[in-house]
């Protein structure tokens, strides 16, 4: 059992291939959710608060400081309430989570949604071959207890919508579990 007993909120990773729809995700959950959550772009985050080591213009990516970055999330973690949107979660230690959703995408489609935003091929054809071989998959299930990693399907709306209701459901159940039960 998570450390969620004595949260009042879940805490919910939504991880994946970039590309795959973490932030599109993310962003219609806080909409549904009946309780509030705040959406972590993590990549953001690091930026925003300068949580790296330096920045990779080979990769056009940031080196993450995961020490800094654990410390500045950590008492968000601890009150619960929030969506942690990265395409990598083992970085995140096992207590917070209470719920890992890992989005998985049609690799050819994943190829053009990459294109659309301009990456060097080097790093589209990196991701593609990352989403190919289920790395982030394989990470969050190495990370996690199996009962909490749900691998779902982003290839278009109807998926997204279907997901962000499998996830609500999620919530009201998780809700439920949280009430002291009737003596
Ligand atoms: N299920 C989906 N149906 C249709 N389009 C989608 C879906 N998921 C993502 N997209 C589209 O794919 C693109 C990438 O989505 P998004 O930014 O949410 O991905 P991401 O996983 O958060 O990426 P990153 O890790 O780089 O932040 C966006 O243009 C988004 O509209």
């Amino acid at each position: 059992m998570s450390a969620s007993t004595s949260r009042q909120a879940p805490v919910i990773i939504i991880t994946g291939t970039p590309g795959t729809g973490k932030t599109t995700h993310a962003q219609l959950l806080v909409q549904e959710s009946p309780i509030p959550l705040q959406h972590i772009n993590v990549g953001e985050w690091v930026k925003e608060k300068g949580l790296y080591e330096e920045y990779d213009e080979e990769w056009q990516s940031y080196t993450v400081d995961e020490d800094k970055l654990v410390d500045e999330l950590e008492p968000l973690a601890s009150a619960g309430g929030i969506i942690l949107d990265w395409h990598t979660s083992e970085v995140f230690p096992e207590r917070w989570a209470d719920l890992v959703v890992v989005l998985r995408c049609d690799h050819t489609r994943l190829w053009d949604r990459l294109e659309k935003r301009n990456y060097p091929l080097k790093k589209i054809q990196e991701n593609n071959e990352a989403e190919i071989m289920e790395v982030v998959l394989d990470e969050a299930r190495s990370s996690y207890p199996p009962e909490i990693v749900v691998e779902l399907r982003s290839e278009n709306t109807e998926d997204l919508e279907a997901n962000v209701a499998r996830i609500v459901q999620w919530i009201e159940a998780w809700r439920k579990n949280q009430e002291p039960s009737e003596q």
